[in-house]
Formats: C-alpha cells, sequence, structure tokens
C-alpha cells in the first residue's frame, strides 16, 4: 500500500499547471460512441486511473481507443457491444454515463446497477425517467439495468427534480440522436455541461442553452467523430488555491478559469485571500490570518460539492466560528472522522459542520475515504504540526494527476512511498532527517 507523508510548515509558492477537467473528460469520452463514422480526438486529457477505467469500458464496448500524449483517440465506428459489467461501474459510478449513447446508437444498454458510495446513494432515477420520456422501456433485473427502444428513441420534454450533473449528460447524449427535439428543464449548468454540448455540436450535433436551465437538443440521423479539447479542471485549480491559502503562500494556478469559480473565488475573497485574474490563470496570496465564513454547497453556480472537503481544511485554519452546509450529497462528511485525528475539533450537525478556529493541527496517521477528503488531508498536512501520513490514495488518483510532486514543486515537504519502503524509497532530502519522527 502506498501513502504520501507531508511535513507541515511551508509557505508555498511558484506556478502549478492545471489539467482537463476529469468531471468534462468522463462524459465527453462516453458521448465518443455516439460516431458512427470517423474517429474523436479528445485533447488535455489527464492520465487519472478514472480515464483508463472509461477507457477499458469503451473497448468493452468494441471501440477502438489509444492513450497517449494526453490524447485520447476513440474509433467507435464498429457495430458497439451493449453492456457495462459491474467490474467497471464498481470501479467508478460514471461509468453509468454510456448508458445515454449506448441506447441512442443502438437502441439497447445494459449497465451494472452503480449502487451507493461513500459520499451517498447515488440514485440515477433522474437519468432513467429521461430515457423512459424518450420511449425507452427500462427494467432493474438481477444487478442490471436494462433500457431499450423498439425504434428510435423519440425527442421529448423533460423536467429534472434536481439538476443533476449525471442526467443532464446521459439525457444530453441520448437525444442528441433521438428523432424530434428534446427540452431538457431544470438542467444542471456547470461548465462540464458546456462542454459536453460543444463535442455534441462539433460531432454534427444540434444542442443549444447548455449553461442555462434549459437546454433544447435537436436529435440527428448520425454523428461523426470530431476534434475536442477538454476544459480545465476548476476542482483541481481549486484545491491548489487552497494549498496556496492554506500556506500563506503566493502561487500561480495556471489555467484555471475565474468564471468557472466565481463561488470560490467570492468565499476566498471573503476569507482575507487575494486572488488576482490574471492572463491564463489566477494568483493567490494567503493571508496572516484567515477570516471564518459560512458555506453552503449548491448546484453550479452555487459553491461546488466537490470543493467541500478541501474548504473545510481551509476555515480549520480561519479565526472565529464556519460552517459548512452540505446541501448536494447526503454523507459528504466522512473525512470529518480524520480530522479529528489531527487534532482538531469539528461538530456535526445534521447536514452542517461546525467549526471554532484557528485550529491547532497535529500530524496523524489518515485514511482518505473518498477522492475530495484525500486532497483535504493532504491540505491539513500541509499546516500541521509534525508529520501527517496519507493512505487510501486510490481515491486520490481518480482525480489528481501528481498532486504531490505539484506541490513538492512548490515548496511542499512530502513524499509518496510504499507503506513498507517508506524510508528507503523517501525521495525529499528535507525529509529523510527524521521521517519517523
Ligand atoms: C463524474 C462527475 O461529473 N461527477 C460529478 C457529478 O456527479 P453526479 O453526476 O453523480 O452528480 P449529480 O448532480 O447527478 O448528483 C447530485 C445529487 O442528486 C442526486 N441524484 C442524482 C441523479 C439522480 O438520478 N437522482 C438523484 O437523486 C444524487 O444522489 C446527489 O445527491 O456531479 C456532482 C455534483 O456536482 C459532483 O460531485 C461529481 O464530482
Ligand atoms: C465525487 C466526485 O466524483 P465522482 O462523481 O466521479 O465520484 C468528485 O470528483 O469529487
Amino acid at each position: 500500500m502506498e501513502k504520501i507523508i507531508v511535513r507541515g510548515g511551508h509557505k508555498l509558492s511558484g506556478t502549478v499547471k492545471v489539467e482537463g477537467a476529469k468531471n468534462s473528460v468522463l462524459p465527453v469520452i462516453a458521448a465518443t460512441l455516439l460516431a458512427s463514422k470517423g474517429k474523436s480526438v479528445i485533447r488535455d486529457v489527464p492520465t487519472l486511473s478514472d480515464v483508463y477505467t472509461i477507457n477499458e469500458v469503451l473497448r468493452h464496448l468494441n471501440c477502438q481507443v489509444k492513450f497517449e500524449n494526453n490524447t485520447v483517440t476513440v474509433d467507435a465506428s464498429e457495430e458497439l457491444f451493449v453492456e457495462a459489467p459491474f467490474e467497471y461501474v464498481r470501479k467508478m459510478r460514471a461509468s453509468v454515463l454510456v448508458m445515454g449513447s449506448l441506447l441512442a446508437r443502438t437502441g439497447k444498454a445494459r449497465v451494472a446497477l452503480p449502487g451507493g458510495c461513500a459520499i451517498g446513494s447515488r440514485p440515477i432515477d433522474q437519468h432513467l425517467k429521461g430515457f423512459e420520456a424518450m420511449g425507452a422501456v427500462v427494467r432493474v433485473e438481477n444487478g442490471f439495468i436494462e433500457a431499450e427502444v423498439t425504434k428510435r428513441l423519440k425527442g421529448a420534454k423533460i423536467y429534472l427534480d434536481f439538476p443533476s450533473v449525471g442526467a443532464t449528460e446521459n439525457i444530453m447524449m441520448a437525444a442528441a440522436l433521438a428523432e424530434g427535439t428534446t427540452v431538457l428543464e431544470n438542467s444542471a449548468k456547470e461548465p462540464e455541461i458546456v462542454d459536453l454540448a460543444n463535442l455534441i455540436n462539433a460531432m454534427g450535433g444540434k444542442v443549444v442553452g447548455a449553461g442555462t436551465e434549459t437546454i433544447r437538443i435537436e436529435g440527428v440521423e448520425e454523428l461523426h467523430g470530431a476534434d475536442h479539447t477538454i476544459i480545465p479542471d476548476r476542482i483541481e485549480a481549486g484545491t491548489f488555491m487552497v494549498a496556496a491559502a492554506i500556506t500563506g503562500g503566493d502561487v500561480f494556478v495556471q489555467g484555471a478559469v475565474p468564471e468557472h469559480m466565481s463561488s470560490l473565488i467570492a468565499k476566498l475573497k471573503e476569507m482575507g485571500v487575494q486572488i488576482t485574474e490574471e492572463d491564463n490563470g489566477v494568483r493567490v496570496v494567503g493571508p496572516e490570518k484567515l477570516k471564518a465564513v459560512d458555506i453552503k454547497t449548491m448546484p453550479h453556480p452555487g459553491f461546488p460539492t466537490d470543493m467541500q472537503s478541501q474548504m473545510m481544511a481551509l476555515l480549520l485554519k480561519a479565526e472565529g466560528t464556519s460552517m459548512i452546509t452540505e446541501t448536494v450529497f447526503e454523507n459528504r462528511f466522512m473525512h470529518v472522522e480524520e480530522f479529528r485525528r489531527m487534532n482538531v475539533n469539528i461538530k456535526i450537525e445534521g447536514r452542517s459542520v461546525i467549526m471554532n478556529g484557528p485550529a491547532d493541527i497535529q500530524g496523524a496517521e489518515v485514511a482518505a475515504t473518498d477522492l475530495r477528503a484525500a486532497a483535504a488531508l493532504i491540505l491539513a498536512g500541509l499546516v500541521g504540526e509534525g508529520y501527517t501520513r496519507v493512505t487510501e490514495l486510490k481515491h486520490l488518483d481518480r482525480g489528481y494527476v501528481n498532486f504531490h510532486g505539484k506541490l513538492a514543486s512548490l515548496g511542499a515537504d512530502i513524499i509518496r512511498v510504499k507503506e513498507e519502503a517508506e524510508v528507503s524509497e523517501a525521495s525529499s532530502e528535507k525529509m529523510i532527517t527524521d521521517i519517523n519522527a
């Protein structure tokens, strides 16, 4: 098992470059299934375990997929298979995003039931409601969801009960090849939705209104491959902005798009963090003292749930009482228990947590409970007294490329080692002196 070891107390400075967005690339690769002609070339693809998983899903569905130099090339022109088995869906819930494209292309899709995960039960009823409205018959049998349509999907008017990101994406993909027009109301407005719509349009599709709450998709007979570059990852960018802020550092986050992060920028400014929008990125300067604020996660453009745990790390160091309310997922506070090992006092009250800072964070052995929790624990470790050792890095690798390496390049005292070879594999000169302290 691997672990990341971080020793707190270093201000970060320098430039860090943001990767392509994980939450964009997964639906975009799923959408390449829609192309019955030509190859799709997807650029700025991060080397994340989730990307390898979605590529495997496509290969399993009879596509040819190449991944080199941050570019994924997909040829989906052969007849497609229709089943995404449990082994992939278990690894990554976003595998369910192939369902809309498969159903539209082949008239059938079989996807293993995704089940819950550490952050909540995560049902997909809104995805299925959309497919049914377009004429599909949906069954759940033997642990699989099966959707089938006798002829072609038909455009429909669909209202989502909640602006679900995945449901908006899956329905958009299905509607792209349906007969007639689909109007999707109360759709998600995340930048990743706009990125997916841009790809579908580049493939010959007709999607308007992505990024607003009403999306109109006029179905076309056929789509072709396209060349598309993924937008920068606003959550990775936000995580490095918090890293700069928490250490009182000065970091340029290259590639960060401020318009994608207005709620985060507003909250960081309220806390006293200096943020300057520059050409091709944002510069973040952390203050001597951080101010406490309250945060409520919401669908975009509200505060992103995917930044909730990282903000919790930052608010632990703020002066005064802060409250975070999580409204998107019902169980996204698993990291609180791990933070408590670091000598901090966090109270959970229903869907909110309350903190009274600044905390005297102490290094500890902690385990990542999910992807963003992994990042948050490392962020806390950057300002902890002594060493923090973070395990369960499979979560981190789903969403961050070389996280420890990027932090080290900004001056953090951090290494990644095999657990049993903690000392011999340590590469940091600074840390190796008393790594077992
Ligand atoms: C790969 C990807 O892009 N993942 C992101 C996507 O996940 P994902 O697409 O799964 O998130 P959704 O927006 O669909 O889910 C938000 C909430 O709606 C509920 N829900 C969703 C669909 C449904 O049919 N029924 C239902 O009840 C979910 O359980 C959850 O409580 O958006 C989330 C919310 O911004 C982010 O945290 C994830 O990082
Ligand atoms: C929850 C997340 O991702 P996923 O939906 O892929 O689990 C995330 O990116 O924080």
